[in-house]
């Protein structure tokens, strides 16, 4: 398991950036990597955001020194995502199979969590993403048939999409952590235009679904100082609250999102009106 620790960055300093440093600071380039479990532990909201891809054998979750406990979840609760093939999430001795597409939400306290691919030719990716927790919800699987579903936008605007809430307090309870994933339609390539804000959670976006040479333009920053950088394939992009977080593919795709902070209202956000947006 290899682990690299994000410091926070200041919006003033943000208007200051090159694109590398932007790049540096906000971009997670690579979470599924062969046998490894590779994780970006950052300081928004503590999140731990990353990959599990079983190759040769079974991986399991340790913890290290930035998480400060002998256990991974003593403190902390954990959403699993399956972007790759078919595997396996077994947690204290319980498995959960996970077809691509399902979730699972892992309870704080919970000792032993090892990750398996059903087929090393076809291996399972399982994303994660972590929050500290302060009480202990029952690990549960969340397919896409069980979210909540909210559809958005239209072909008209380029952004007919489907929202699945898997982690969310009408389907799976959480101490923080508020995760789903949305579809966009084919011929529908932007993502949450018009844009928000909401300064009392932090977001972390995984784009995933794009062709080899398909790219995402994500949107960060102020809403009067825009900056943009280019996505590609399961790479995923830190969003702190003070940063609005929208994109436009240069075709369809998917992307997972997650949240934790100050509450676990999906509808609480600050909408920045297009005609403010610099
Ligand atoms: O398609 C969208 O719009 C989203 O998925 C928006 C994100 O879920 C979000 O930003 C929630 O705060
Ligand atoms: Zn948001």
């Amino acid at each position: 398991m290899k682990i690299s620790v994000r410091q926070v960055s200041h919006p003033d300093a943000v208007r200051t950036f090159d694109t590398e440093t932007l790049r540096g600071q906000f971009l997670i380039p690579s979470l599924f990597e062969a046998d490894e479990i590779a994780l970006t532990y950052s300081h928004i909201d503590r999140l731990v955001v990353g990959g599990a891809t079983p190759v040769a054998g079974p991986l399991t979750l340790e913890s290290s020194k930035e998480i400060g406990s002998d256990t991974f979840l003593k403190r902390r609760e954990l959403g699993v995502v399956n972007v790759g093939g078919a595997g396996r999430v077994v947690v204290d001795g319980t498995a959960f199979d996970l077809a691509p597409r399902d979730g699972l939400y892992v309870a704080m306290g919970s000792a032993d969590v090892r990750f398996e691919s059903a087929d090393a030719a076809n291996p399972a990716k399982f994303y994660l993403v972590s929050a500290p927790a302060h009480a202990r919800h029952e690990t549960m699987k969340i397919s896409l048939e069980q979210a909540r579903k909210v559809t958005l936008g239209d072909i008209a605007q380029s952004n007919d999409r489907t929202i699945y809430q898997m982690i969310h307090p009408e389907v799976c309870r959480s101490c923080q952590l508020v995760l789903g994933m949305t579809v966009l339609k084919p011929n529908n390539m932007w993502n949450t235009m018009p844009c928000h804000t909401h300064d009392r959670r932090s977001e972390v976006y995984l784009y995933f679904d794009l062709p080899q040479d398909g790219r995402v333009f994500h949107f960060m920053g102020e809403p009067t100082e825009t900056r943009h950088m280019v996505i590609a394939n399961e790479q995923a992009v830190l969003s702190p609250g003070w940063s609005i977080h929208s994109g436009v593919g240069t075709s369809n795709y998917t992307f997972i999102w997650a949240m934790a902070g100050d509450n676990q209202d999906f509808t609480d956000m600050d909408m920045v009106p297009m005609t403010e947006l610099r």
